[in-house]
């Protein structure tokens, strides 16, 4: 019997190393892929809500690693009935003692900034910098296609998730940081001028997808969205009220109980109404890309593997690389 415990207990760990951990903590639980940590809250059998950190060091940019784990943790909110709810952000943290390793030294691991015990951490500040440009950048074809079905399952996911969703952004939000925010149901950003947000494709060399235009024409209005298009422009928090990438500014230690709170009054909704609602609003959105998804992806994959643009990724990398402070 003892022997038959401990060899279910190795195969439900396997299973949950496989899958991700969950665990209990404070009556709040908890489930963790590599990237992406979710926490739940309230209480079991009444209406709960779940938090998703995006932990992604440095700059919690949108790897395929991370885009894949991202859909799954979405996937098991949107099968679990309990959940109603979902805040999206930024695990970044301001944390003492972090060293910048130096930027000649070239893998992932070594470009992420370290505590003085060697672990990897969070740039602070960050809520997302957007697609990983070393995934658009320097692979073949093959890898764009792949790389681009995943933005494509990731934006398509959060547009038509029928949970109530939120940012709480906690930092800066630069292009598929802005787009993971536009896809939320409201947004509440920190009051911080360094933090700003926007669709700053066009200062890359690069085009934001029709889809993204269009959901970025469907928050800010036509007028807006062309300029702020053509222009590249990162909007600090106050602008970016202004002109309604966000819906709310609010003193950076009180983003989370804003975010909480605002989430209690959109769940007083009764689902079935404020999903139909939903629905309404974006299918025809969504329905323009899913009918030429294949179109878009091979779209993708031509264009950024042109030698112009690589090499406006290029100069981009080595201008990031090399700017001061
Ligand atoms: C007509 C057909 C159209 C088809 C479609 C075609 C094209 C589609 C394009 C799709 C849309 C693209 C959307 C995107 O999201 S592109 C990415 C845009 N992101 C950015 O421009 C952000 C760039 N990063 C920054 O501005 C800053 O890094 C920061 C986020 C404000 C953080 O600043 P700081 O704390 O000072 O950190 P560092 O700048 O020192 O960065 C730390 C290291 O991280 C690297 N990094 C930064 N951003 C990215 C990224 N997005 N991807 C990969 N790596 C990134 C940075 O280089 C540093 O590396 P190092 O330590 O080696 O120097």
């Amino acid at each position: 019997m003892a022997m038959a415990l401990r060899a279910a207990s190795r195969v439900l760990l396997r299973a949950g190393s496989r899958l991700g951990r969950r665990e209990a903590v404070d009556g709040a639980r908890r489930f963790a892929n590599k990237r992406v940590l979710v926490e739940t809250e309230g209480a079991a059998g009444a209406t709960r809500i779940a938090v998703m950190k995006f932990r992604n060091p440095p700059v919690n940019s949108l790897s395929l690693d991370f885009l894949t784990e991202f859909v799954i943790s979405l996937e098991k909110l949107e099968n679990d009935k309990s959940i109603r709810g979902v805040i999206l952000t930024s695990d970044s943290l301001k944390r003492g003692n972090q060293t910048k390793v130096a930027a000649t030294e070239k893998t992932e691991e070594k470009r992420a900034t370290r505590d003085h015990g060697g672990r990897l951490q969070e740039r602070p500040g960050i809520f997302s910098a957007g697609l990983d440009l070393l995934e658009m950048y320097g692979r073949n074809p093959a890898h764009y296609a792949e790389y681009w079905k995943a933005v494509q399952e990731l934006w398509l996911r959060l547009y038509l998730s029928s949970l109530t969703l939120m940012s709480a952004i906690n930092g800066a939000s630069p292009a598929g940081g802005c787009l993971l925010a536009i896809t939320c149901d409201y947004r509440i950003m920190a009051d911080n001028p360094k933090y700003t947000i926007g669709l700053n494709e066009s200062l890359l060399g690069i085009v934001a997808p029709f889809w993204l235009k269009d959901n970025y024409v469907n928050t800010i209005g036509h007028r807006a969205a062309e300029r702020a298009l053509q222009l590249g422009t990162l909007f600090p928090p106050a602008e970016a009220l202004k002109v309604g990438v966000v819906d709310e500014v609010v003193p950076e230690d009180q983003v989370h109980s804003k975010t909480l709170s605002v989430m209690a009054k959109w769940l007083a909704i009764p689902d079935h109404s404020r999903q139909l609602t939903k629905t309404m609003m974006r299918k025809a959105t969504a329905d323009n890309l899913i009918k030429q998804r294949e179109a878009d992806i091979q779209n993708f994959a031509s264009f950024i593997s042109r030698d112009s643009i690589q090499k406006s990724l290029h100069m981009y990398l080595e201008k990031l690389k090399h700017k001061k402070g």
